[in-house]
């Protein structure tokens, strides 16, 4: 009779053996993730090789058993990506992108919409996990600005990481949100630029990656359209100290 829990077992051994030469290999490398973070780790990103890593982005979903739940991988050197792997883990789709070599779903290149009008688009967004009622306030009228542009509808899977390779396989025009982290944002940024698209912040300047507010966008006609309605706020900054909010 088959051992499932040996076989799990066994899976975990093989994990452990590749993630030990991946980290032998790359022993120079900093690390930044959602968990070491949590536990009191730094978030600060230097000019050094750094991992960026949700192992679980759509913790509620996966709390749920909704069927959107991805593993982020981005790596950065002098601040900039490398390369981003998003696996979609319940759909099994594994998005890949190297800076300079285009941006991959299970082997197959992406690439962003061509639309340019508004009005033909669907945005990607989330209501974010912040209760606090004027946080609420401003998320809604975003949303309900962008929507009444008008557009064809919002979206959201519940992963930053899914929404932004939604942008880069050209299903959404644009993804933006405000609260996430780095650790959401990494991976999918450079596979989002390599499939062709554009990044920055919610108020039309350069992307921050430890800003904690991004704007994913097929082009920069929807990019700069979208950053026109929404109601920005700022967030404590990722690089603010070692303690997280929510
Ligand atoms: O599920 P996580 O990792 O908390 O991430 C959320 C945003 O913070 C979904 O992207
Ligand atoms: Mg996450």
């Amino acid at each position: 009779m088959t051992d499932l829990w040996q076989n799990a077992m066994d899976h975990a051994v093989a994990l452990a053996r590749k993630a030990g030469s991946v980290s032998v290999c790359l022993s120079f490398c900093l690390f930044i993730g959602e968990e070491s973070v949590a536990a009191g780790e730094p978030c600060v990103l230097t000019d050094n090789p750094t991992w960026i890593v949700d192992p679980v982005d759509g913790t509620t979903n996966f709390v749920h058993g909704y069927p959107f739940v991805a593993v982020s991988i981005g790596f950065a050197v002098n601040r900039k990506l490398e390369f981003g792997v998003v696996y979609s883990c319940i759909e099994d789709k594994m998005y890949t992108a190297r800076k300079g070599q285009g941006a991959f779903c299970n082997g197959q290149l992406l690439n962003v919409s061509d639309q340019k009008e508004i009005s033909q688009s669907i945005i990607a967004t989330e209501f974010g996990s912040n209760r606090d009622t004027e946080v609420v306030d401003k998320i809604f009228s975003s949303m309900r600005k962008i929507l009444c542009l008008p557009i064809h509808g919002i979206r959201g899977v519940g992963t930053a990481a899914t929404n932004m390779c939604l942008v880069a396989s050209g299903c959404v025009e644009a993804y933006y949100e405000i609260g996430i982290h780095c650790w959401d944002i990494a991976a999918g940024a450079i596979i989002v630029t390599e499939a062709g698209g554009v990044l920055m912040d919610v108020d039309g300047g350069p992307l921050d990656l430890m800003s904690r507010r991004v704007v994913a966008a097929n082009n920069k006609i929807i990019a700069e359209r979208i950053v026109k309605e929404i109601d920005a706020f700022t967030p404590l900054r990722d690089d603010a100290s070692t303690e997280t909010e929510d």
